[in-house]
């Protein structure tokens, strides 16, 4: 479900102009993050989608309909709505909390409680913290459930504002990832505010970069506006550690995958060798490292291996090749298919060469 903004001002009665003449159309299915400095208009954009906040001009348009037409309270039962601090009722259980608007849609308690549990374990939170009340939760755990009970009725738009600002940097991570993983599910349409350019890198498959005074500076995907900033504007608001961030971006396409002589998890009489052998499970899974010139008498075992680095999925960006290369006690980083089997390996030398093969995905600014 698409949504557009055609030519939208916000004009608070006090004269401050949030917003001003915003056009751009988030595409079905994707995220957008609407990303700039404080006071730049994010919220107030988000806001006139689901009525909220009344635009002074223009339209606002979801799956092609005006939403000034559509009675604001059914308008929100169809558009989840994640703030900062999950802004869960305190006096609710977390299922209770879940199970909110599938009630307020007329479905009977059981059912509404059966999805919300159904919604703990989709977010990624254990059965047992349904009966708790959210102060009796860690920041991220709150975060989570607002997530779950945005999308207990099934909305095909989610609007999430600035969603994981109040926790730490690792469960933030942890929190972003899930959406992630949750989307490749989902496929919802999710307008995403975010003050944290990172933030809005990683998640967005386009990112709307805006300036005090509520005006759009470019709309693009993360690799077009960090490598094509239209202006000063943006290229300092994107620039901070642009380089790293470059990596991120580049595909890993021309990274050539090289063989590897694999050994398998029980196999016996192995002797030893003179090179890295990788070990994998029946299912084709890396399991660990055995090393050169270490042969093993019984049956191959995890405890005659050395741990693995990360692993690299292939298609996912180049910086994930790197790490996986240089965390490897072989100099050699594993790559995966999406089933998580091995491929291959890459050597951080190849990733290297790929990259200086396109420095413009890694300039610094
Ligand atoms: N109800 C209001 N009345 C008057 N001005 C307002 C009102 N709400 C917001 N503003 C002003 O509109 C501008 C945009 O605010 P908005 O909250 O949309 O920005 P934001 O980009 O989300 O900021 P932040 O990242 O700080 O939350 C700011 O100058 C703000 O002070």
């Amino acid at each position: 479900m698409a949504i557009e903004f055609r030519e939208v001002t916000k004009a608070y009665p006090d004269g401050t102009v949030a917003v001003d003449e915003l056009s751009l159309t988030v595409e079905d299915g994707t995220i957008t993050v609407l990303v700039g400095p404080s006071g730049c208009g994010k919220t107030t954009s988000l806001r006139m989608v689901n009525r909220m906040v009344e635009p002074t001009s223009g339209t606002v348009l979801v799956n092609g309909a005006d939403v000034r037409d559509a009675d604001p309270a059914l308008l929100r039962r169809g558009i989840g709505y994640v703030i900062q601090h999950a802004g869960l009722f305190p006096h609710r259980t977390v299922l209770s909390n879940i199970a909110t608007v599938p009630m307020l849609s007329g479905w009977d308690r059981r059912k509404a409680l059966a999805r919300a549990e159904e919604l703990l374990d989709t977010v990624g939170l254990p059965a047992e913290l349904g009966t708790r009340y959210p102060a009796q939760l860690s920041g991220g755990q709150q975060q989570r459930v607002g997530v779950a009970r945005a999308l207990a009725a099934d909305p095909p738009v989610l609007l999430m504002d600035e969603p994981f600002s109040a926790v730490d940097p690792v469960v933030r991570e942890g929190l972003q990832d899930e959406l992630l993983r949750l989307q490749s599910q989902l496929g919802k349409t999710i307008v995403f505010v975010t003050h944290d350019i990172d933030e809005a890198m990683r998640l967005g498959d386009r990112v709307a970069v805006l300036r005090v005074g509520g005006k759009l500076a470019q709309y693009g995907t993360p690799s077009e506006v960090l490598r094509h900033p239209v202006d000063d504007f943006v290229a300092g608001f994107v620039g901070r550690d642009r380089g790293y961030r470059g990596l991120s971006f580049l595909s890993a396409e021309d990274v050539r995958v090289e063989e590897v002589p694999t050994v398998r998890l029980g196999e016996t009489g192995l002797v030893a060798a003179p090179h890295w052998r990788l070990a994998v499970n029946d299912r084709g899974e890396p399991r660990g490292w055995l090393a050169p010139e270490s042969g093993v008498d019984g049956p191959l075992a995890e405890s005659d291996l050395l741990a693995g680095g990360s692993l690299y999925r292939r298609g996912t960006p180049i910086r994930g090749a790197l790490d996986a290369a240089l965390s490897s006690p072989a100099s050699l980083g594993v790559v995966v298919d999406d089933e998580g089997r091995a491929l291959g390996v890459v050597t951080a030398s190849q990733v290297l060469d790929v990259i200086e093969r396109h420095p413009e995905g890694v300039a610094a600014t």
